[in-house]
């Protein structure tokens, strides 16, 4: 972890490596912390101005939220107690747009605006570069960037220390808490205070969750006492359903009815009625808890208007669904066989391989076991597609610190033989010297069509190989992503419209999850922040996709394909070629099955 690198943040080092690596010179890769380093190559990957700093603004943060609510009895009394010292107090979103900034000293202030510093303004990495909020969001653990440790050079005379906020219950990122002040005054009990502060934010967020999600219950097992009908209650985080609900409604209808829930609660309507997808016509009614204040709660309920009807949908008694994995969207049977075994690998502490194209969650599958089992516990990722001096001696390092818990190694698929010997090595001292509180490693593995990389002499470390699979194997989850990566990516504000959504369906998605978040984004960044998402918003690849349902052979023939486009990196003549197939109907197919 970077309290404990070797390399002194922002030494007299760092800023004469910070100029080699802008100029693409060589430089010592000891003159600069490591997470800083992997920090600067995204940065620059990311095409971002070093000179200045360019960050988006949005006028009107949405400042009554649980975080705010939650955060900010603490936030003031931190800055009660540092007493006009020169030292900010920041508050952002989990995507880093700062929501609040205090700070008593007026220099520091006026510097802070000068960097835009100030509520309204993301620092998220993707936009500020390397810092103190965006790189510890994007790491998913504390961080602090000193002086020239900072990619923007408008940023050098600052140190910050910012530690992502953890939702108690979920365990999703929902903020981060960062205290910023002169280069000159930094010193490390800042990221100490920092985590402190963290720390109490998250209790705050629990003792305001309990009280809340105690408040819906009761609500929920009063309405369940009045009536017989199907009642079902909801926040963010907790969804409970009576049994009639569970009996009654599947997969998909539960879905719809929750998304009409929370559409019901944005636009304060209290009655609807809708036909589900499995055809049945219901009338829902909402009551937000806590009334009369702006709320992601609600208790529905849901009576049948389909005449004749006393259920809805005659259905045999299915085991309810298994617990999902935090953050880990998605109920189908593939997906959620996946998510169990890579649950119980982490509860073994069994290391394991997952093996999987391009985007299909492998990392976040790792990552959201590690926090189901290990909440406290730090998790790391080291990318070997990121070049460094010496992977495995990063490594070493990694599971040196007994802090880390569980540590992913990403892309093993890139590590060259030699780097392959060496990472055993590493990974058999480490386990060695750590018998008594052995961390949990998983390798991620990028696969490209049916070619599977030789691990060689690693897999005996590795028993266990989970294959994550390629989302249009779980297609149906996709009903369940979007809301939920809109939800995300547009605060709530923008759904799908049914029509839209059939054609997301249809199409194979080749880049896995991972495209589907980058196409709404897209769409979200481009096209529309609130509303209904319809077929013309979707790109035009999208949109020409055919719309009939594929047979089962057609489904396969598809897959066949998509495989052989992978293994002949994208060439078309080449996967032809595999499938002995002719150049025109290859053609015709990768249009007809919305192959892109
Ligand atoms: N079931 C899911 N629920 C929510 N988010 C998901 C799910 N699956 C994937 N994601 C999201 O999709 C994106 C891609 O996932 P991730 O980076 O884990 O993929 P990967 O398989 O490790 O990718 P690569 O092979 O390129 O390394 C991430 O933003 C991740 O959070």
């Amino acid at each position: 972890m970077e309290e404990l690198e070797t390399v002194t943040a922002d030494s007299p080092r760092t800023a004469g490596a910070r100029l080699s690596f802008l100029t693409y010179d060589a430089f010592p890769v000891g003159d600069v912390r490591r997470p800083v380093l992997a920090s600067w190559v995204r940065s620059r990957r990311r095409n971002l101005p070093a000179d200045r700093i360019d960050l988006p603004y949005v006028s009107d943060p949405d400042l009554d939220q649980p975080l705010t609510r939650s955060a900010d009895p603490v936030i003031m009394r931190l800055h009660e107690h540092l007493d006009g010292q020169p030292i900010s107090v920041i508050l952002t979103e989990r995507d880093g747009l700062v929501l609040r900034r205090l700070t008593a000293d007026t220099q520091l202030s006026r510097h802070l605006d000068r960097v835009h510093l100030a509520p309204g303004f993301s620092y998220s990495e993707q936009f500020a570069g390397t810092n103190g909020i965006g790189t510890a969001l994007e790491r998913g653990g504390p961080m602090h960037v000193f002086g020239h440790e900072h990619y923007a050079e408008d940023l050098e005379d600052l140190a910050c220390a910012g530690v992502p906020i953890k939702h108690p219950i979920s365990g999703k990122t929902v903020g981060a808490i960062d205290l910023t002040c002169w280069r000159k005054d930094a010193g490390s009990l800042l990221i100490a205070l920092a985590k402190t502060t963290a720390d109490q934010i998250r209790a705050a967020l629990l003792r305001d969750c309990s009280a809340r999600q105690q408040e819906l219950v009761e609500e929920y097992l009063q309405a369940g006492r009045r009536n017989a009908d199907m009642v079902l209650a909801f926040d963010g985080d907790l969804l409970v359903m009576n049994a009639n609900a569970r009996r009654n409604l599947d997969n998909s209808d539960q879905a719809a009815i929750l998304a009409h829930g929370s559409e019901m609660l944005t636009e304060g309507r209290s009655a609807l009625a809708v036909e589900l997808p499995s055809g049945s016509r219901v009338r829902i009614t909402c009551r937000p808890v806590p009334e009369g204040v702006r709320t992601n709660a609600a208790v529905l309920q849901v009576s049948p208007r389909t005449p004749g009807l006393g259920v809805m949908v005659v259905s045999t008694n299915r085991p309810p669904p298994r617990p999902e994995l935090p953050g880990m969207v998605g109920r189908s049977g593939p997906w959620l066989a996946c998510c169990r075994d890579v649950d119980n690998a982490y509860r073994a502490g069994q290391w394991i391989v997952l093996s999987g194209e391009a985007g299909t969650g492998k990392v976040a599958l790792a990552r959201a076991a590690h926090l189901q089992n290990n909440p406290a516990g730090a998790l790391d990722v080291l990318d070997a597609a990121v070049p460094v001096a010496d992977f495995a001696a990063d490594v070493e390092e990694e599971l040196a610190d007994d802090s880390v818990q569980a540590l992913v190694i990403r892309h093993a698929e890139k590590l060259a033989a030699a780097q392959l010997d060496e990472l055993i090595g590493a990974l058999y001292s480490a386990r060695e010297r750590r018998r008594s509180d052995p961390p949990w490693v998983a390798l991620t593995v990028t696969t490209a069509g049916t070619t599977e990389p030789d691990l060689g002499e690693l897999l005996p470390l590795f028993p266990l190989t989970v294959t994550v699979p390629p989302l249009r194997h779980h297609a149906d989850d996709i009903r369940e992503l979007v809301p939920y990566f809109l939800s995300q990516l547009s605060r709530g504000e923008l759904r799908c419209s049914p029509e839209a959504l059939h054609q997301v369906l249809r199409s194979a998605w080749p880049g896995n999850t991972a495209e589907l978040h980058r196409v709404l984004k897209h769409i979200v960044q481009h096209r529309r922040r609130t509303g209904v998402i319809v077929l013309g918003d979707l790109p035009a690849d999208l949109q020409a996709i055919s719309r009939r349902n594929l047979s089962q052979l057609e489904a396969l023939e598809r897959d066949a394909i998509i495989r052989s486009l992978l293994d002949n990196n994208g060439n078309r003549r080449e996967a032809a070629r595999a499938l002995g197939m002719s150049r025109a109907t290859i053609y015709r197919k990768i249009h007809d099955y919305g192959i892109r």
